[in-house]
């Protein structure tokens, strides 16, 4: 460590807190102090200004670790949990605060040591993508200023500038009107990835069932009390709870949650831009951070609005619409990605920010939800669009041969080696490298995947020769790595390295409002690979999606979409084939008890592939084979096959 870092224990307890600053100190860390309180921990944090708090959860006076999360959020200070409490409960609480690391009492010094390690790079990390964030945000609003723009032109491009760094389902800009008793409103729902559909008030109203102008006094009002801040869920119902229109629209559009930005402009008039989330932990502080940091060059941008107020803002928007804005009119971002649910239009937009950045992502989701699409996407959007994305199957490996594939190796390294090779980090230098299932890489394997990202080198296998690469790793699984680490397969500290951004991909069975497009995006795209002329689905047919539950997710639509059209000779498809127990869960003849003793999930585990396998007449790819029954790619599936020493012939290696 070259700097040495200042840190703050929090804990009740002086042995615990006393051996923690002494592994600390040892290790080159200054203490400023042990508090054994919140109220004490904020009087050393205002003298001392640590860069990191080790918090205990639960501390004698009553007081809670959590208590101090939004504080020291706000104040740019990492933190860490250090408890003997994992109840799953706390362990959720804890999680929504989102600390840097969480580590279990008791602990090994090393682990201790490992975890802030992890924890400084990942915050470092952090603070470089908000200082981008911000750049790019500062940017994009000057560019609105500045370009000669028309009014209603302007206005539509403030949704589509914001909406990269704070997420919203329906946006709004309110300003005091120049004639008294009176605001200038200008709203939007967003409708899809970069289209925002303008709401006019008055409609607005209506669907509310609310007389404009009997709400208006009330808005007018709140408008002048307005702060900064936000509210997710219960503090959003809370406030919510007093205001009749603000408590209608968001029962009508389903949010959950609340920003916004207080503003006031250079005659003096209030001026507020609000964002509102169907999520109900949508927003954060970092974000509000931001958004004040911004606050002269919006309050410039609102003074331009409000120069001349738009009275026919509905009717500019919709001949706008009609010729659909995007920010530079670029060919579309996420070419061949289908999906307009929330849930969805999210996750694109965090993976429009993560792209250009130089972060590692960890990408999880059930297989088949599309994992290999994003990590290309972020590839081809990332300033790395013009170097190689190398792929690597870890499951599809041998692991004797992982190692050599991933370095390379020398000539002569080991049997078989005659020439010497470079591994996928060689070639991949200068672009990305996608490691799909990387739960499935052995943990021999993983410290020195775990090198590479650290200190960017390795040696080849059989080589000595050190080779540096400057390479973006994304990483995919549809394991759960929270219980692999647990378990001992996975190390905590190459998964809080690949973890510095994760992007969940939810299930189809969770997203159901995407399945008609995607629907008609695999009609439009098979009907031509397959020579087929359908080009519509039956309400019948539809249904039929809608209910299904998906349990290969996308992949799985796609096979079943293929085997439908082939069996459609006109225009419409009428009928989706679905695997015979459609809607019912399987039937298994497998017991998690064997005389009186319970079943290991290992054991469970065998049964149940052994089971299938045997359903399937030992068919493993292609349809109707096991991996498709258990919703796995067949090189995940053949790899647990090995891994528990199942034989194809059915029967365990003894
Ligand atoms: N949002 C989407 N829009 C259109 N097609 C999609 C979408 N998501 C996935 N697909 C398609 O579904 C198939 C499976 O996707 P992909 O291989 O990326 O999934 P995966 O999560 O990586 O699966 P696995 O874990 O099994 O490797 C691909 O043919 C992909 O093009």
């Amino acid at each position: 460590m070259t700097m040495k870092e200042n840190i703050l224990i929090v804990e009740d307890e002086f042995i615990v807190g006393n051996d923690l600053r002494l592994m600390l100190t040892k290790a080159g860390y200054s203490i400023c102090g042990i508090a054994a309180s919140v109220d004490e921990a904020k009087a050393i944090i205002e003298k001392s200004k640590p860069s990191w708090v080790l918090l205990d959860i639960f501390l004698q006076d009553g007081s809670l670790g959590t208590d101090l999360a939004g504080y020291l959020r706000q104040r740019g200070i990492g933190f860490i949990y250090i408890s003997a409490n994992t109840n799953q409960h706390i362990l959720e609480i804890a999680r929504a605060t989102r600390p840097y690391g969480f580590l279990v009492k008791p602990f090994r010094e090393k682990d201790l040591l490992i975890m802030l390690d992890i924890a400084r790079y990942k915050h470092q990390n952090n603070l470089q993508m908000a200082v981008q964030r911000e750049q790019l945000m500062r940017k994009q609003l000057q560019h609105i200023i500045d370009a000669p723009f028309e009014l209603a032109d302007r206005i539509a491009r403030i949704p589509g500038a914001l909406n990269t760094f704070v997420p919203f389902d329906y946006f709004n800009i309110t300003i005091a009107g120049k004639r008294p008793n009176t605001l200038d409103e200008y709203s939007f729902l967003r409708s899809g990835y970069e289209e925002y559909q303008p709401l006019e008030q008055t409609d607005l109203s209506k669907s509310l069932g609310l007389e404009r102008s009997l709400v208006l006094p009330a808005k007018i009002e709140l408008l002048e009390e307005l702060q900064s801040g936000f509210q997710n869920e219960d503090d959003f119902t809370h406030w919510i709870a007093d205001k009749v229109w603000e408590k209608k629209l968001s029962a009508h559009l389903r949010l959950h949650a609340r920003l916004a930005i207080a503003v006031t402009l250079p005659d003096g008039s209030a001026a507020v831009v609000s964002f509102f989330s169907r999520e109900s932990e949508a927003y954060t502080e970092e974000q509000l951070a931001l958004l004040v940091k911004m606050e002269n060059t919006i309050c410039q941008l609102l003074a331009q609005i409000q120069q001349k107020p738009d009275t026919a803002f509905s009717r500019v928007m919709a001949k706008k619409r009609a010729e659909r804005i995007s920010p530079g009119n670029e060919a579309p971002l996420f070419e061949g990605i289908i999906g307009r649910s929330p849930v969805f239009l999210h996750i694109l937009q965090s993976i429009n920010m993560v792209s250009a950045a130089p972060s590692s992502v960890l990408i999880l989701g059930e297989s088949g939800t599309g994992k290999e699409l994003i990590a290309r996407c972020i590839h081809k959007q990332s300033p790395r669009k013009n170097k190689p994305l190398v792929t690597v199957n870890c499951a599809a490996l041998p692991s004797e041969l992982i190692e050599s594939e991933l370095f390379g190796h020398e000539r002569g390294a080991f049997t078989g080696a005659t020439d010497k090779r470079a591994g996928k980090f060689e070639l991949a230098d200068g672009g990305t490298i996608f490691l799909d299932e990387i739960g499935e890489l052995p943990i021999e394997s993983q410290v020195k995947l775990l090198r590479v990202l650290q200190e960017k080198e390795f040696e080849r296998v059989g080589g000595s020769k050190v080779i540096k690469v400057d390479v973006r790793v994304i990483a995919a699984t549809n394991r759960n790595l929270d219980k692999e680490v647990a378990e001992g397969r996975f190390r905590l500290d190459l998964y809080y390295r690949l973890n510095v951004f994760p992007v969940e991909l939810p299930p189809l069975r969770e997203r159901k409002e995407d399945i008609p497009l995607l629907a008609q995006h695999f009609v439009d795209k098979l009907s031509e690979k397959l020579g087929r002329s359908v080009t519509t689905i039956s309400p019948e047919a539809m249904k039929q999606l809608q209910v299904y539950d998906w349990p290969g997710n996308i992949r799985e639509m796609e096979h079943l979409m293929e085997r439908s059209l082939l069996m459609t000779s006109g225009s419409v498809l009428k009928q989706i084939i679905l695997p015979r127990s459609t809607g019912e869960k399987p039937v298994l003849q497998t017991s998690s008890i064997e005389g009186n003793r319970i079943k290991t999930m290992e054991e469970m585990e065998i049964d149940h592939i052994l089971h299938v396998l045997k359903a399937c007449k030992g068919k493993v790819c292609g349809t109707g084979g096991a991996a498709e029954i258990l919703g796995l790619p067949p090189s995940t599936l053949n790899s647990r096959i090995r891994k528990l020493g199942i034989k194809k012939d059915f029967h365990i290696r003894d």
